[in-house]
């Protein structure tokens, strides 16, 4: 059974009298342990995607529709052995399956509030000023473990911390430092020891390493991969960069205005990929193999997502833009069965897919989005 299993869910925010179609009909799942990454550009509705699943979306957010399955449920709806109570998966009031997993997306707030932490922890965008500047950081570890878990004696919660500091790879005498006292890559691990802090069964982890110099971002990563192999956590991890994700992930899903186009195994999406705004992608971030690489940018910008037209998102930015992608966004195609010519929709969330009509003629779409010429002509084109 899955950890989480996202159907279909779009999120929108109000703006006026028009919405933000942020995240628009996206499904995916992640397993128990693993690193699930989701990429693209600013602004495609990877921030809002991670942060609808703990319902701390801006005030002016909300999940339209949609399902957020997850293998946990409330303390009080649970047995001894931590499972879903047989009479509450019985009942329709209670949003739970008969596999014990509970939609995340039909609790109330103070309901959700029982779930973070405790399951699911969140390792904010900037968490470096996530710390509290008045408060020693070891304290505000002690403070998370209290809060979630009243029964624990303080000592012990004291001890927890200053071990979980030391998990991260800072000396736990530094526990009784302030945050600013701390350098920047030593804030974002504190955060990270912060998240750990109950023990959850899955890290959401936005932009984990951006505002670190390329060092202490794989000193960070490792340390993530080790807290993961650990402790068997799974981490959502949010990026916009490609090397980050190729280098920590599972899995991975590439998004664009508020749309998954392409997802599966990330050896499969970011070598044989089958979609042209991964190869886009792919063109403008540097690889390690190619040293020569000629970087290509893919010419124009995301939408605006205020009230989209039915098409494929991609399709003003696209080289390979066909009649039929301006019809309606394609559905998910099996990029196995493409490989062999055919065009079949995928039936399961978690192999190798592509949003794209023209899936079926991978081989000319490679070759065509190493040529920069290709690229310019979308934007004589639009
Ligand atoms: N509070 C808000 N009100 C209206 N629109 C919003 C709000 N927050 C985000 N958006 C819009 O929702 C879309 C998705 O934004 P989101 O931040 O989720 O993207 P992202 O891929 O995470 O980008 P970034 O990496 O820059 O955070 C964008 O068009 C953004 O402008």
């Amino acid at each position: 059974m899955s950890l989480l299993e996202v159907n279909d869910l779009c999120v929108r925010y109000d703006a006026g009298d028009k919405q933000v179609h942020a995240v628009d009909g996206v499904s995916f799942s992640v397993e128990h342990g693993e690193t699930y990454g989701l990429v693209g550009e600013s602004g495609c509705g990877k921030t809002t995607l991670a942060k609808s699943l703990m319902h701390l979306l801006d005030s002016n957010g909300y999940i339209e529709s949609g399902e957020v399955w997850f293998d946990g449920t409330l303390p009080e709806w649970e047995d001894e052995h931590g499972n879903a109570r047989r009479e509450i998966i019985d009942d329709d009031r209670y949003p739970v399956r008969a596999d014990g997993m509970t939609d995340l997306a039909q609790l109330d707030n103070q309901q959700i509030r029982d779930v973070r932490w405790r399951n699911i922890a969140l390792i904010p965008q900037s968490a470096m000023n996530a710390l509290n500047p008045v408060y020693k950081v070891g304290d505000q570890i002690v403070e998370a473990i209290l809060r979630h878990e009243p029964d624990t004696p303080p000592e012990k919660a004291h001890e927890r911390a200053r071990d979980l500091i030391e998990r991260v790879g800072i000396d736990p005498d530094r526990a009784d430092d302030y945050a600013h006292q701390y350098s920047g890559g030593m804030k974002q691990r504190a955060v990270i020891a912060m998240a750990m802090a109950c023990n959850p069964d899955m890290l959401i982890a936005d932009e984990p390493t951006t505002a670190l110099d390329v060092i202490i971002q794989d000193r960070i990563l490792e340390e993530l991969e080790e807290l993961q192999e650990e402790f068997d956590v799974a981490i959502l991890v949010v990026s916009h960069d490609v090397s980050v994700m190729a280098e920590i992930c599972d899995k991975l899903a590439v998004m664009y205005g508020g749309k998954m186009m392409e997802s599966g195994p990330m050896q499969d999406v970011l070598v044989d990929s089958a979609n042209p705004y991964t190869l886009g992608l792919k063109n403008s971030f540097p690889t390690v193999e190619e040293v020569d690489q000629n970087l290509i940018s893919i010419p124009g910008s995301p939408p605006t997502l205020l009230d989209p037209s039915d098409g494929c998102r991609f399709a003003p930015r696209c080289p390979f833009v066909v009649d039929e992608c301006h019809t309606s966004h394609p559905p998910m195609y099996d990029a196995e069965q493409a490989e062999t010519g055919k065009r079949t929709e995928a039936s399961s969330p978690h192999t190798h897919r592509s949003a794209c009509y023209r899936v079926d003629e991978l081989e000319t779409m490679r070759t065509e989005a190493r040529k920069e010429e290709k690229w310019q002509q979308t934007t004589q084109t639009h």
